[in-house]
C-alpha cells in the first residue's frame, strides 16, 4: 500500500486541512499518516484561532513517521510560520520524496493561514525541494506578485522560482480548468465547475490525492488529471447542509452511512462496502482509480 505524509494544519470542523487529506488518502487506496503543525479553532463559518505546535515537536512527528514507516510521497498544507516551514525544509532535505506543496496562505472564509513574513520562506526553502506546487489562483498571483488569471503564465513563472513543476487549480477566475507546468509541457485539465456551496477543503482534497498518485508512482500528468477527478467529484457531492456556511467537500460520498449491521460472527465489522442497491440512491459511481 502507498504511504502518504500529510504535514498540515488541524481543521477542527472535519473539512480541510489534515481531515481533508486523511480522507482523500483513503478515498485514494493509501496509508496516510500526519504530522499536525498546528490546531485551528475552525468551523464552516471561519477560523477563530490557532496554536502552533513547536518546530521541534514538528521534526519529531516527522522523524517518527519517516524513520519507521516510511513514506512514498509527501504533502505540505498550512504551516503558519517560517519558524515550522525551516523545521520541515530541514526534515525533509536530502530524503528525496516526491513532495507536493499546497501553499495555503489564507482560508476560503477569510483568515490568514501562514502568516505574512513566512511567504518568502515558503518559496525560498520549500519550492526548491517540491515536486510539484498546487496553488489555486489567488495564491499563484500573490506568490508571483503578477497580476493575471492566465494560469500558464503563473505557473511558468512558479517554476522560475524554483518549484519542480506547478499546477494552478481550476475553482477560482474565468476560465474552470487546473493548469500543470512541469518545466517544459503545459496541460491544460478542463473541470467542469459545479455551483454547489460546499467547496470548503477543496484545494486539501486535490494536492493529498496528487500526493496519493505520486505515492503509487504515477506519472505527474496523470496524478494530475486523477487528482482534479477526484477533488471535482468531491465538490459536486459537497455537504452543502453542514454548517451555516460554505460546507464541506465529501471525497467518500461513495461510502454511505446506512450499511447493514455487522453479520454475525465478524467480530464487529462490517463487509468492505454494501453492493448498489441499484435503486439509484447511492449516486454515480466514483470515478476509476487508474
Ligand atoms: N466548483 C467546483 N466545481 C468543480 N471542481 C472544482 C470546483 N471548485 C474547485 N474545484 C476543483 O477542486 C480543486 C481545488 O481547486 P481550487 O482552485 O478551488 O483550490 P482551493 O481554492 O485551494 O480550494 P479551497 O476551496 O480548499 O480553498 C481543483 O481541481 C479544482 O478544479
Ligand atoms: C487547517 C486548514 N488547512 C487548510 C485550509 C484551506 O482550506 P479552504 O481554502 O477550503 O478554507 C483551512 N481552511 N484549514
Amino acid at each position: 500500500m502507498a504511504r502518504v505524509l500529510s504535514i498540515a494544519s488541524s481543521d477542527s470542523g472535519g473539512g480541510a486541512g489534515i481531515q481533508a487529506d486523511l480522507k482523500a488518502f483513503a478515498r485514494c487506496g493509501a496509508h496516510g499518516m500526519t504530522a499536525i503543525v498546528a490546531l485551528t479553532a475552525q468551523n464552516t463559518l471561519g477560523v477563530t484561532s490557532i496554536a502552533e505546535q513547536s518546530p521541534d515537536f514538528v521534526r519529531d512527528q516527522i522523524r517518527a513517521v519517516l524513520d519507521d514507516i516510511g513514506a512514498d510521497a509527501v504533502k505540505t498544507g498550512m504551516l503558519f510560520s517560517s519558524a515550522i516551514i525551516e523545521a520541515v525544509a530541514d526534515e525533509l532535505t536530502g530524503r528525496g520524496l516526491p513532495l507536493v506543496v499546497d501553499p495555503v496562505l489564507v482560508a476560503s472564509s477569510g483568515s490568514r493561514l501562514l502568516l505574512p513574513e513566512a511567504v518568502a520562506t515558503l518559496t525560498g526553502l520549500l519550492f526548491p525541494l517540491a515536486t510539484v506546487v498546487t496553488p489555486n489562483l489567488p495564491e499563484a498571483q500573490a506568490l508571483t506578485g503578477l497580476d493575471t488569471e492566465d494560469r500558464a503564465v503563473l505557473a511558468q513563472r512558479l517554476v522560475e522560482m524554483g518549484a519542480g513543476a506547478a499546477l494552478v487549480t481550476g475553482g477560482h477566475g474565468a476560465i474552470p480548468a487546473d493548469h500543470l507546468f512541469d518545466g517544459r509541457t503545459h496541460l491544460t485539465i478542463p473541470v467542469p465547475r459545479h455551483e454547489v456551496a460546499a467547496t470548503h477543503g477543496a484545494g486539501c482534497t486535490h494536492s493529498a490525492a496528487l500526493a496519493a498518485g505520486l505515492a503509487a508512482g504515477l506519472p505527474l500528468a496523470d496524478a494530475a488529471r486523477r487528482a482534479s477527478a477526484i477533488a471535482s467529484d468531491a465538490v459536486a457531492n459537497g455537504l452543502a447542509d453542514i454548517g451555516k456556511g460554505d460546507g464541506p467537500v465529501h471525497v467518500l460520498y461513495c461510502l454511505r452511512g446506512d450499511d447493514p449491521p455487522a453479520p454475525p460472527g465478524m467480530g464487529g465489522l462490517r463487509p468492505p462496502i454494501s453492493p448498489p442497491r441499484g435503486d439509484g440512491a447511492e449516486g454515480a459511481p466514483p470515478p476509476a482509480l487508474r
